[in-house]
């Protein structure tokens, strides 16, 4: 079997007597889409800061691209190719949709590679027509989808999003599920959502998390009629756009 793109086993974060996360094994493989779902305080978003370094683990390990990152600070997990747009190191207001865009790219790549990887970032949030447009005049959902292409123009392999369709419309969420497919095309993602419409429209496969550990992993259709998942969930509504 190749080397997964990510690997933890056993990993656990505790915050004095809360286990936020819990013996978790997770793989993902290179290319891969997943989402990650789960009732408040299932021990995502700490799963997240594991991965990336912001929380040491207090048990297991964290490996990418077969690398244990653990004694790595945050801009060296970066340099293994993870990108997070919760994390997008500076959006200049008062720069262009393009300058910024064409800087991530320049930060991380060589001259000649930055101006292909600005296009093709430019191209894939397909933000042309306002490419000169200041990003402190846009709107919430344009925002969001100049900060995909900042994460995007610096060629990661691997990209986090935390709720990338909250706070947006019905339209802006199609079109984000289908930037987020576009993504996937050239790299990795893992995506925490509440939005279930969403997870459908873009997933494949689900984990949920519960209680720190991983509940279920499976398609998407599977896990939203597993009746574990129901009984995570029971009290708290699924959110379904209509
Ligand atoms: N830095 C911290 N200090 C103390 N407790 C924490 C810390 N980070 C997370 N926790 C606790 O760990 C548990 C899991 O929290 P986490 O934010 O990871 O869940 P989540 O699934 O992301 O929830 P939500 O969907 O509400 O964002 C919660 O009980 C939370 O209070």
């Amino acid at each position: 079997m190749s080397t997964p793109l990510v690997e933890t086993q056993g990993l656990g974060v505790s915050f004095g007597g809360v286990h936020a996360v819990n013996s978790v094994d997770f793989r993902l493989e290179t290319g891969e889409l997943r989402c990650l779902i789960g009732p408040n305080g299932a021990g995502k978003s700490s799963f997240f800061r594991l991965l990336c370094g912001q929380y040491k683990p207090t048990r297991g390990s964290v490996k990418i691209k077969g690398q244990a990152i653990d004694g790595l600070q945050s801009y060296q997990i970066a340099r293994l190719g993870l990108g997070i747009k919760t994390q997008v190191p500076s959006v200049f207001d008062g720069l262009s949709v393009e300058e910024n865009i064409w800087l991530s790219a320049r930060r991380a790549l060589p001259a000649r590679a930055a101006k292909t990887a600005a296009t093709e970032a430019m191209d894939t949030v397909r933000l042309s027509a306002i490419a000169g447009k200041q990003v402190g005049t846009l709107s919430h959902g344009q925002r969001q989808w100049v900060e995909l292409g900042i994460v995007m123009a610096a060629r990661p392999d691997l990209i986090l999003l935390d709720e990338p369709a909250a706070g947006m419309s019905d339209e802006e969420v199609v079109r984000t599920a289908e930037l987020i497919r576009e993504a996937n095309r050239h790299c990795a993602l893992i995506v925490v959502e509440h939005d279930m419409e969403f997870i459908r429209m873009i997933a494949k496969t689900v984990t949920v998390f519960n209680r720190g550990t991983v509940l279920v992993e499976d398609t998407v259709d599977k896990v939203l009629n597993d009746e574990r998942v129901k009984d995570v969930y029971l009290g708290k509504d699924l959110e379904m756009r209509d």
